[in-house]
């Protein structure tokens, strides 16, 4: 059996980042860009209004205006004006020729067809936004590594950006082993378990973006077992089978890897929950046997999983960690790193109850694990504890 930071360690040794690739804008959200992106464009691509409002020239200010035409939003004909002259003009349209500034529709009067300003806070290119003031043609909009939020999804696009590279997110299969699984939805037999694994990780896996998700079911059955491993890799970067890892007669897994040519790395950790995890490689493939109790599962996960599938994408794998003060006193045996389902707030923790690895109620309430070293056995009241953040 190894130490939690023996297997992060190990994992983190056998995993480079996917070969980027092209993908719509659209579809790039969450991603982290694999090249710089430059503009093409100057944008905005011509002297624009901010307001809706009167263009004028500055230097005629004191001067009752003669209104000639109109610039709206979207229109394709310019207008010239001259001194004396103003127009009318709408957010988002170009200025006319001739205009430098744009007076707010609020700030003038109209008296005999004329426009006379009453803005004295008026400054020459006031209410424009010039040619290129965002970004100008050739100018780096973003660097490799920046991550790709709705907002530079939105900037992005703003700047004529239609296709961008990236790291891509892995193509995930979920196997769920298990004679005993029943689908939520349908009534339980005598024995059967309803199968919350495939939900809980496809869930976990929705928050990080990744929504292609393959899902199969294997029963307890070596050669079935062989089969499903075989087909979930030709098209994943990273298989999750839960249950089958442990000591048991039925338990598989650890046998079918190694029948498919997944090379095992490592296999139990000491921690509870989630002591018989398995991790294994096949090329460039990760492989992960997830002990099948839903609580073990969820902390493998954010333990493991989740870091793994980051560093495939080039994201920081760091998890959020923060020091907290516990409320109540704890006790466990020492051998074993516990990672307790907690409350953290305002700097507290509190251990919730049902920390038992077949239950996930309490998970359902956390918001973070608390993590107790592996040789400590009694935690008191006020001990400054690290806890994980979980994403929420
Ligand atoms: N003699 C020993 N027995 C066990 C040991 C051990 O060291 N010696 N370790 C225990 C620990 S710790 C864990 S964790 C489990 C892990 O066992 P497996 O990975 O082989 O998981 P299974 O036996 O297949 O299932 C465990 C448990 O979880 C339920 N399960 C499985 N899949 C699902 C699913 N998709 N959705 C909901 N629930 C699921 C399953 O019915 C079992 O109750 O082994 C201990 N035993
Ligand atoms: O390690 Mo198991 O995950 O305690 O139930």
């Amino acid at each position: 059996m190894i130490s939690i930071k023996e297997a992060k360690h190990l994992i983190s040794e056998h995993i480079k980042a996917l070969n980027p690739i092209s993908i719509d804008l659209a579809k790039a959200s969450g991603h982290i860009l694999a090249a710089d992106v430059h503009a093409q464009y100057d944008i905005p691509a011509f002297s624009q209004s901010a307001m809706d409002g009167y263009a004028l020239k500055f230097d005629d200010r004191e001067k009752a205006l003669h209104l000639i035409g109109e610039m709206a939003a979207g229109t394709a004909t310019s207008i010239t004006i001259q001194s004396g002259e103003t127009s009318r003009i709408f957010t988002g349209a170009p200025l006319p020729k001739g205009a430098d500034t744009v007076v707010m529709q609020e700030k003038i009067t109209k008296a005999d067809g004329k426009i006379t300003l009453q803005d004295p806070n008026l400054k020459p290119g006031l209410n424009v936004r010039d040619r290129g003031s965002e970004i100008m043609a050739g100018a780096l909009a973003m660097e490799k590594g920046d991550f790709l939020s709705p907002a530079a999804i939105g900037f992005l696009a703003g700047i004529g950006i239609s296709e961008v590279s990236v790291y891509p997110m892995p193509k995930i299969a979920i196997i769920v082993t298990g004679k005993e699984l029943q689908q939520p939805g349908k009534s339980l037999e005598f024995g059967q378990v309803y199968e919350s694994n495939s939900y809980s990780l496809s869930a976990a896996l929705k928050h990080e973006g990744i929504e292609q998700v393959a899902i199969y079911g294997a029963d307890d059955d070596l050669g079935i077992l062989k089969n499903v491993l075989q087909t979930a890799m030709v098209s994943s970067d990273v298989v999750l089978l839960t249950g089958g890892v442990s000591v048991g007669d039925y338990d598989f897994v650890i046998e079918a890897a190694s029948h498919c040519g997944v090379k095992q790395i490592f296999h139990k950790v000491k921690q509870k929950p989630g002591k018989p995890l398995f991790f294994g490689t096949k090329d460039q493939k990760l492989i992960f046997g997830l002990p099948g109790n839903p609580s073990s599962v969820l902390s493998c996960y954010y333990n493991y999983v989740l870091p793994a599938i980051k560093t495939l994408s080039h994201k920081n794998s760091s998890v959020m960690e923060a020091q907290a003060r516990l409320t109540h006193p704890y006790s466990k045996p020492s051998g074993l790193t516990h990672f307790l389902k907690g409350k953290y707030e305002n700097g507290l923790v509190t251990p919730l109850s049902a920390q038992e690895s077949y239950r996930l109620s309490s998970f359902a309430q956390a918001n973070c694990l608390i993590c107790l070293d592996e040789t400590q056995e009694h935690f008191n009241k006020n001990d400054i504890l690290t806890v994980m953040i979980l994403p929420n």
